[in-house]
């Protein structure tokens, strides 16, 4: 297998260090797609011995023509929408983090025509929640009813709308300061509710699929809630997530779902 990568953040180098702790020949062949091609360059340096074969490109045409086989993205809304077509259009799967990007109906559309096109899938890893997989199940028995709360400390809001709704660093309790549907949600945070939008396709969609976003200065941590009500199965989860060294947005549980995702790509037992 030869992996391609789309960015160089901190959820490509969580991903990376997983895969090489435990299936290192995997990195064997590397491509990586970068807007600066130095931080590419230092994210395969820090790999050390194991990518052996790598290549960094700034043109999607090149990063192509590498041969990269599955192509991980690791990057943000914009790259889904800069790449995701040629990717799938030239035949390679696409596992895609920022699901928050198929917020937008239209590249939703583009993007699944473009997979048919080129033969190739979209794959939507859990990424920094869980329950996905039953919520998907419930789904096929009914219409489950679905609400997702995601916690973070006014730190991790800073940079987004939130900051205009809230006085991020006056807060002294859990401040709610977005309340509806996963499509908005989806749209407005594009770093920090992916998530939402992973739920929402995994289950009943973005507008059915309820959505709160609370800064919390008593916590440390990325909390995600997911309660699911369901004539199969009623649930609820808390799941604590570390934050990334790098990017106190991501929690490091995104990063290694990435990694999980390309370690089935090759397991012969695949959970
Ligand atoms: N599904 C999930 O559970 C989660 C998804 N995410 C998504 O993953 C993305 C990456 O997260 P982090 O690595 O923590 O962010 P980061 O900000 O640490 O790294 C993003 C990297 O991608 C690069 N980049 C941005 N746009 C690009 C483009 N068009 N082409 C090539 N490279 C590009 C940036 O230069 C940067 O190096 C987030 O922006 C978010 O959309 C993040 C957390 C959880
Ligand atoms: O990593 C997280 O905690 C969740 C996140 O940022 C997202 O869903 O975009």
């Amino acid at each position: 297998m030869k992996l391609g990568l789309i960015g160089a953040g901190g959820m490509a180098a969580t991903m990376l260090e997983a895969i090489a702790a435990h299936e290192p020949r995997l990195l064997d062949h590397l491509a990586v797609l970068v807007r600066d091609r130095a931080k590419g360059e230092a994210l395969v340096a820090a790999q050390g011995s194991c990518a052996r074969v790598t290549s960094v490109h700034t043109e999607i045409e090149d990063f192509l023509h590498s041969g990269a086989g599955v192509v991980c993205e690791c990057a943000g809304h914009g790259a889904v929408r800069e790449h995701g077509a040629a990717v799938l259009k030239a035949g390679r799967d696409l596992v895609i983090a920022s699901t928050g990007a198929l917020a937008d109906a239209s590249l939703l559309e583009a993007l699944k025509a473009a997979a048919v096109q080129g033969g190739a899938q979209m794959l939507l890893p859990a990424g920094a929640v869980g329950g996905i997989d039953a919520l998907a199940a419930a789904r096929l028995l009914g219409t489950p009813r679905v609400t997702y709360i995601g916690r973070k400390p006014p730190r991790a809001w800073k940079g987004t709308k939130a900051e205009a709704l809230v006085a991020l660093d006056a807060l002294t309790e859990a401040t709610t300061f977005y309340e509806g549907a996963a499509r908005d949600a989806a749209r407005d945070f594009p770093q920090n509710a992916n998530v939402a939008a992973t739920i929402a396709l995994a289950g009943v969609g973005f507008e059915a699929t309820r959505v709160r976003l609370v800064a919390d200065p008593t916590i440390s941590a990325n909390v995600h809630e997911l309660e699911v009500e369901s004539d199969a199965v009623r649930f609820s989860i808390r799941l604590v997530g570390v934050p990334s060294r790098s990017n106190p947005k991501t929690s490091l549980t995104a990063g290694l779902s990435m990694a999980r995702a390309v370690l089935n790509r090759d397991a012969v037992v695949v959970v």
